[in-house]
């Protein structure tokens, strides 16, 4: 009795047939040796199929281990079991074009994880960790659940190779900032994170849209989008998604309205500059600003400008409660996916490349309303801002400048172009 079988499923005939090994290397030799088999089997002898014949099957997933990503293993017992229930008609599809894959399963990485099984967003969730022993807990825990998902399909490990083909990467990887630390004191940290990665996921799915979570969000996104060498379209960032998720919730809970029918939009940068449009905030339609001329400003009786310090201050607090953030962002990170898979032409405020709109005139990634398709960045909104709004985003355009050309771009194969690599 052999320990491995190789089950075959030939493309043209339908049939399946099986070639036995003791163990699984000496099957990978066999295979590797001669690109023609002969196969020996019940049904049809000595047969000859070459490697392209062979097609995977993929039911009984958890027991597979894959080789060239094509053909299957599993104990031969199992393989007579399921050859006896089952009659494989064609074979299963591994990826059916919305692939999603998320690097990092941190806090961040699961809580995004989460939410994108939990409403459904892609029927291929792949889930990749430097650390492997926790990533392959965290897989298997969610694969314990997958029976009360829409789609179940979940793998993942520390391979990069497992995000082949995949239509969205959602990058989650990196260090956090403490409570009270600035995240623009991550860049160089995460930056040499993501010239490590980037170009592993883009070796796998050279047609990938890359959606950055990591902070500094905005810098990281700059340098996802020169170190993979993809479109502007193609590469975004979360932007200020959050913020002004928690700039709306606020809002909502002095009207006492539902958050989602309160039309605000913070821009300008993930963090401590983020700019609040006041000029604009609504609810059905009435304008705030129209109300009380003075909103935002420090000189409103009403004191509506505590509710930006409030969204500067919401990391912090929670990090102070719980040590880091994750449900918020998860929930947000999975929406914008659901526009890009969905191609629903969601707006959200993303970070994407300003230049040449608003007075900006340099490749700098911040973020601004944009409509999220399948091809990632379709539209980017021409806000009607107040002067000060738009001083406010131009200073902080060249804050985000300075911060990107502070950033040495180590490893890559792109031309840093740090100060420190100018000069
Ligand atoms: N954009 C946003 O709105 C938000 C961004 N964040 C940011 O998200 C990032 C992750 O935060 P957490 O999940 O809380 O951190 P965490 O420490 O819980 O998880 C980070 C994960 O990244 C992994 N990792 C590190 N280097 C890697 C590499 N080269 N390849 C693969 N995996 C790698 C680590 O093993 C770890 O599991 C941080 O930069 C944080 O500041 C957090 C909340 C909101
Ligand atoms: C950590 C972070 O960036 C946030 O919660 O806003």
């Amino acid at each position: 009795m052999h320990d491995f079988a190789i089950e075959i499923n030939r493309n043209l005939s339908s049939e399946n047939t099986s070639i036995a090994a003791h163990n699984e290397d000496e099957a990978r030799r066999t295979l590797s040796r001669n690109k023609k088999l002969n196969i020996a089997h019940n049904g049809f002898k000595n047969q000859q199929i070459t490697i392209s014949d062979i097609v995977i099957l993929t039911s009984l997933r958890t027991y597979y281990r894959s080789f060239l990503n094509k053909i299957v293993f599993f104990p031969n017992s199992e393989m007579n079991i399921r050859t006896k229930i089952l009659w494989n008609v064609q074979p299963h599809l591994e990826n059916v074009g919305d692939k999603v894959s998320i690097i990092g399963a941190g806090m961040v990485g699961i809580a995004t994880a989460v939410s994108v099984l939990g409403t459904g967003v892609t029927k291929n969730l792949v889930l990749v960790d430097a650390f492997g022993d926790k990533v392959k807990g965290e897989v298997m825990d969610l694969q314990q659940g997958s029976l009360f998902l829409k789609y179940p399909r979940i793998s993942g490990g520390n391979d990069f190779s497992a995000t082949q083909g995949s239509k969205l990467c959602i990058i989650t990887a990196g260090v956090r900032q403490e409570a009270g630390e600035s995240r623009l004191t991550l860049a160089q940290r995460n930056s040499d994170i993501m010239v490590k990665l980037v170009p592993e996921l883009i070796k796998y799915s050279p047609e990938t849209i890359l959606l950055m979570v990591g902070n500094p969000c905005d810098v990281l996104t700059y340098v996802a989008w020169k170190v993979s060498g993809l479109p502007q379209h193609k590469v975004l960032g979360a932007g200020t998604t959050l913020d002004t998720q928690r700039f709306r919730v606020l809002i909502a809970k002095k009207f006492r309205v539902n958050p989602a029918n309160v039309h605000a939009w913070i821009i300008g940068e993930h963090g401590d500059n983020s700019i609040p449009l006041w000029s604009s905030v609504n609810i059905s339609g009435m304008k705030l600003k129209d109300l009380n001329p003075l909103i935002g400003r420090h000189n409103d009786p009403e004191k509506w400008i505590d509710l930006h310090r409030e969204v500067i201050g919401a990391a912090g607090a929670i990090q102070e409660l719980k040590g880091y953030t994750n449900w918020g962002v998860g929930m947000s990170v999975a929406a914008m996916a659901r526009s890009i898979l969905g191609n629903k032409l969601a707006i959200y405020p993303v970070s994407v490349n300003a230049n040449g709109k608003y007075g900006i005139a340099d490749d700098i990634f911040l973020p601004l309303p944009a409509v999220l398709g399948s091809n990632g960045v379709c539209d980017i909104i021409n806000l009607n801002l107040s002067p000060e709004e738009l001083a406010s985003l131009q200073d902080t355009a060249a804050l985000l400048k300075t911060v990107q050309d502070g950033i040495h771009i180590k490893g890559a194969d792109v031309k840093c172009k740090c100060r420190r690599c100018r000069t």
